[in-house]
């Protein structure tokens, strides 16, 4: 399948979108590096301000979509609860009949602009809080953080979330996307393929290894423990979270990109226990694999952003929900771009 969304060099890792790499997409805000997936191109800075404005006009969610998901919200998984609030949205959007590329593009701002506001509420709710009504004037992911949290964020933090959902936004033909893509290339509506893509991102082997992550942390919740608790995972024959990639035979550019977020979190908070833990069970998987398979194994994206949620206290459970806040735009880009060329996905099968 030809895409000029993202491009993976597996062997070099290096990852780009529209043909920008990673390390240089990080130092833009998030809403510049949506609109360049969704538009194709930098956005000129009236653009970039148009777009900003929108998003932030959007953050906001209806009273009846807010109601249905506190009755939802007990007793299920948050990406249930969010799977559900996106469905509510779909129906309440006042252009859902009209397939056009207009109504489209505006159903992907609003898509984007809402996610982070539906995941902060999925959260309150959750923990029987009252919700935080977005705030303008704050940036994409310090205004998530916000809704979240129920206090501004640090600088520090407001720059490692916003940075997340940049890092998390596109990766070509990932599991989520490729099932989007085939929803997208029946016709079906821009809602239908998000909620597709949305629960294929909810498996532990793909953007459930988050919540995998932050669970594995705080169950060996040492450094000390990390290297009992590896050659345990091998001795079952258990996966570890957050290792591994189908595309990267080296270091999942990332994972390097989280490490230095995790790190400076770290050093601000004072506290690096948890960096510190990370860094040893990367060490102690490394020569194991190196020992027992004799080929090495790295990070993958899941790793140090799982590390990074830990400092910006986010909980496991809502980790994959954030992960998805970020890859929304990358989802939309991919629904348009299967919409305009489009040829059913239809594979075969050998028969056996
Ligand atoms: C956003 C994302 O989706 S990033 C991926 C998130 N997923 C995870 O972190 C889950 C853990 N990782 C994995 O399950 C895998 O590495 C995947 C799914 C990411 C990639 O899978 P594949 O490339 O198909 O590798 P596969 O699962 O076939 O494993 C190949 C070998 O490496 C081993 N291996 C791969 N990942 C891991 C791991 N995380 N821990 C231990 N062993 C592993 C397998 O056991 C297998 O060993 P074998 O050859 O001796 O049987
Ligand atoms: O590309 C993949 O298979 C998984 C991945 O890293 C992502 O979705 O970010």
């Amino acid at each position: 399948m030809d895409t000029s969304i993202c491009s993976i060099d597996g062997m070099e890792g290096i990852l780009r979108y529209r043909g920008i790499e990673v390390e240089q997409l990080e130092q833009m805000p998030y809403d510049a590096v949506s609109y360049l997936l969704i538009y194709g191109k930098i956005p000129a800075p009236q653009e970039l301000e148009a777009y900003s404005r929108k998003l932030r006009e959007e953050r906001y969610i209806n009273r009846e979509i807010l109601n249905v998901l506190k009755v939802c919200n007990y007793g299920t998984e948050a990406l249930d609860s969010l799977r559900t609030a996106v469905c509510c949205s779909a129906h309440m959007d006042e252009e859902k009949d009209d397939s056009s590329m207009e109504a489209n593009m505006n159903k992907s701002i609003r898509l984007v602009a809402k996610f982070p506001t539906l995941v902060a509420a999925v959260h309150r709710y959750k923990t029987g809080k009252f919700l935080i009504a977005p705030d303008e004037k704050l940036s994409h992911g310090a205004n998530f953080l916000y809704m979240l949290r129920g206090t501004v964020p640090s600088a520090i933090e407001a720059e490692a979330i916003e940075k997340d959902f940049i890092l998390s936004a596109e990766h070509e033909l990932n599991p989520s996307t490729f099932s989007l893509r085939i929803t997208a290339s029946t016709m079906a509506d821009i809602y239908s393929a998000v909620i597709t893509g949305l629960c294929t991102l909810k498996g532990p082997l793909h953007g459930g290894a988050r919540k995998g992550v932050m669970d594995m942390l705080d169950e060996v919740a040492s450094h000390e423990n990390a290297e009992q608790y590896v050659l345990d995972k091998f001795s079952r024959k258990e996966k570890v979270m957050g290792f591994g990639h189908r595309v990267y035979k080296t270091c999942d550019p990332r994972a390097k990109l989280f490490k230095d977020i995790a790190k400076k979190l770290a050093d601000d908070h004072g506290d690096t226990q948890w960096y510190d833990l990370a860094e040893r069970l990367e060490q102690v998987m490394y020569r194991e694999f190196m020992q027992n398979k004799g080929r090495p194994i790295y990070p993958n994206v899941d790793f140090y952003s799982a590390v990074v949620y830990k400092y910006l206290e986010i909980p496991p459970e809502l980790a994959t929900s954030v992960f998805a806040a970020g890859r929304v735009s990358g989802w939309v880009s991919h629904y348009f771009e299967q919409y305009s060329h489009n040829r059913v996905i239809r594979p075969r099968a050998n028969y056996i």
